[in-house]
Order: structure tokens, then C-alpha cells, then sequence
């Protein structure tokens, strides 16, 4: 069985000893261009085109993230970036759901105990006890009920909050209200008092967090963005928190990324930015998860992660 890897940045060393180790039959190299030597499956990130171009044979892809976007928002100017009828898979939580939770109850108790009023009055040096939120008004609304936004979902919950998400399908999930379609939507944003943003990139997706979304928000809202900056329309999102419809956003993806250095987003003063960090792959669980998934494969068992091209998650 052979083995192609490509990511641009990650330690490719590491990521090859490890993979050795956990699928020892295997011959797995480092994709080069120029390689056109047979491979059962691929491992990638951000992959050239000319990696994949032609591979029919492949058994499997394997996108080294959980939004694979990268990869289908190209295929439509490069149809061989993936090859006809070759399953693509990506990675399912694989210690990214931990993070999320991490991100999303760090920022929520964070606005919920209004230490970011209490940053502004220190700038002033001022003084002053502020009327405390209670749990009842601070409804979090996720965009986006799958693998990820399940898992903050439950976090949410733990702390009391009131939570509610939205997908295209219905959730059962004990003590949070799905809310499921467009014709939901509405009804979801409003009273939401933070918005969590947890949807994959799709051309429904794309733009989703206007002027008008943001609008239907409860007074005083949040936006915490987890998900893909083409989500957010951002002039929409400074004019939003510049006439007081947005009280604070925190953002960690991006448009264009890395944020270019001239974006308002930078300088203002109730935008939080991280530089998409809010789940990393962490590549053991990444390269347990592949293991598995490729052995049973190879024994033709049913597998989990497996992305529905048509729909585009
Ligand atoms: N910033 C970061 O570091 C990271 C960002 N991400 C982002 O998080 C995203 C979510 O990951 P994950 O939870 O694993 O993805 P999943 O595919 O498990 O969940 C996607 C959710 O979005 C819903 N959804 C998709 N399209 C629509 C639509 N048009 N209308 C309403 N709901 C929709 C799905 O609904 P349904 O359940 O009905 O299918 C599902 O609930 C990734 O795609 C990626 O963009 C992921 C990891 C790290
Ligand atoms: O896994 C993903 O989709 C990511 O954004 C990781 O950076």
C-alpha cells in the first residue's frame, strides 16, 4: 500500500514516522511535483493541483483539516484537483472539538462577567461594579450543529447557559432548541444574544453574516466567528459594532489570511482577532483516526467522515 503526504507547513517527518508506525505495511513518502508514482491514498492539505490530477486509482483522500473547502471551492476552476469518483474524507473532531469548547467558554464567560467593560474602564481608571448579566439573557445561538457545534453546544449547556443552533437538518439533543433550514433562521437569531459561528464553507454558506443577519440578533450582541471569514461580510460587521447593533466580535478566520495589516478589523477596539488557532489538527489523533479509517477500507468496513461532495461538507 502506498502513501502520498502533502502539507505545506506541517512537520513532515513527524507526520511520516507516525503514520509508519500506525500502518506498518504501508510505503508512505512525502508528495513531491513531479511524483506520478502509483499511490492507494493521499493525505492533504491545500494540495497542488498536478498531486492529484489523473489518480483514479486512488482508494481514498484524506483532507488534514475538518472544513475542506480549500479543496471543493477550487474544483469548479480545477475539475482534476480531486479525481472523479474518489471518496474524500475529513477529519472528524480528532481533538479539535476540545479546542472549540476551550475557544468558545473562554469568550463567553469572558463577555458574560463583562470583562471586556471592565478592560474599557481600565483604561480609564475607573472604578465602577457593573449590573451583572444573568444566564437568561445571554441566549447562544450556533451556527451550525455538527461534529463541532454539537461539542460547544454541551459545553454551553454545562455552564447553564440557554443555547440554541441551527443546521439544515433537526437536532434531538437534550436542553438545546434546533432550529433547522432557512425558513428557521429568523426565528434562531432572534433573541440570540452571542453568535457562534461553527457552519463549513459552502456557496449557501458563503456571506451568511451580513447586515441583515446581524440585525435580527438580540440588543447587545456577540459575534464569535470559529468557522471561515468568508462567512462574514466585514464592512457589514464594522458598521454593525460602529452603530452599537454588535457589542464585541471575536474573530479568528478571515477572508484573506494572514489579515492584512491595513484592515479596520485590527484597530477596533471591541474586535478580539486570533490567527486561526482556535482548533489545530493534533496530528496524532489526526493520524489514528486516518489509520483506522484506512484499515477499514482495506477490509471494506463502513468508515465515518467521509464528505458529501454534493453538498459540500
Ligand atoms: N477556525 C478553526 O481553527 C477551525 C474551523 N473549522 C470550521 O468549522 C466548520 C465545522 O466543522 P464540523 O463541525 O466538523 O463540520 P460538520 O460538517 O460536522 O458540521 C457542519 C454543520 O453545518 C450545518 N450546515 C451546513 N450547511 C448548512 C446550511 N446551508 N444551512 C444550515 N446549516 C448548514 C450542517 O447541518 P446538518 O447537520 O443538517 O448537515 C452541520 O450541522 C468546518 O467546516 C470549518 O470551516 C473547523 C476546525 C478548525
Ligand atoms: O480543520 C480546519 O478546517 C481548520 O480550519 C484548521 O485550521
Amino acid at each position: 500500500m502506498d502513501i502520498i503526504f502533502y502539507h505545506p507547513t506541517f512537520d513532515n517527518a513527524y507526520w511520516l514516522t507516525h503514520l509508519q508506525q500506525h500502518l506498518p505495511e504501508a510505503r508512505v513518502r512525502v508528495w513531491q511535483p513531479g511524483d506520478n508514482q502509483p499511490a492507494d491514498y493521499a493525505l492533504v492539505w491545500h494540495p497542488p493541483v498536478e498531486m492529484l490530477a489523473g489518480r483514479q486509482s486512488l482508494k481514498a483522500v484524506f483532507a488534514l483539516g475538518a472544513g475542506v473547502d480549500a479543496i471543493l471551492s477550487r474544483l469548479k476552476t480545477h475539475p482534476d484537483l480531486l479525481p472523479q469518483g474518489v471518496p474524500l474524507y475529513r477529519l472528524e473532531d480528532t481533538g479539535m472539538a476540545r479546542q472549540m469548547q476551550e475557544y468558545a467558554v473562554s469568550q463567553v464567560l469572558h463577555w458574560f462577567r463583562r470583562f471586556d467593560d471592565y478592560q474599557a474602564q481600565k483604561q480609564q481608571a475607573q472604578w465602577q461594579p457593573l449590573d451583572e448579566y444573568q444566564p437568561d439573557q445571554f441566549t447562544i445561538g450556533i451556527l451550525g450543529a455538527g461534529v463541532l457545534g454539537s461539542k460547544v453546544a454541551e459545553s454551553l449547556r454545562a455552564w447553564g447557559f440557554p443555547v440554541c443552533c441551527w443546521s439544515r437538518s433537526r437536532k434531538a439533543w437534550p436542553e438545546v432548541q434546533s432550529f433547522a433550514g432557512q425558513h428557521e433562521l429568523d426565528a434562531f437569531l432572534h433573541g440570540t444574544r452571542v453568535l457562534i459561528n461553527l457552519l463549513p464553507n459552502t456557496p449557501e454558506t458563503e456571506n451568511i453574516i451580513n447586515r441583515a443577519l446581524l440585525d435580527k440578533l438580540a440588543d447587545g450582541a456577540y459575534l464569535l466567528n470559529l468557522a471561515r471569514g468568508v462567512h462574514v461580510v466585514e464592512q457589514d460587521l464594522l458598521d454593525a459594532l460602529n452603530e452599537g447593533t454588535l457589542k464585541a466580535a471575536m474573530l479568528d478566520v478571515f477572508r484573506q489570511e494572514p489579515l492584512p495589516q491595513e484592515s479596520d478589523l485590527w484597530r477596533h477596539p471591541r474586535v478580539a482577532i486570533t490567527p486561526h488557532v482556535a482548533a489545530v489538527t493534533r496530528p496524532l489523533e489526526a493520524i489514528r483516526y486516518i489509520a483506522e479509517t484506512i484499515n477499514a477500507l482495506e477490509r471494506g468496513e463502513a468508515t465515518r467522515g467521509q464528505v458529501d461532495l454534493a453538498r459540500g461538507y
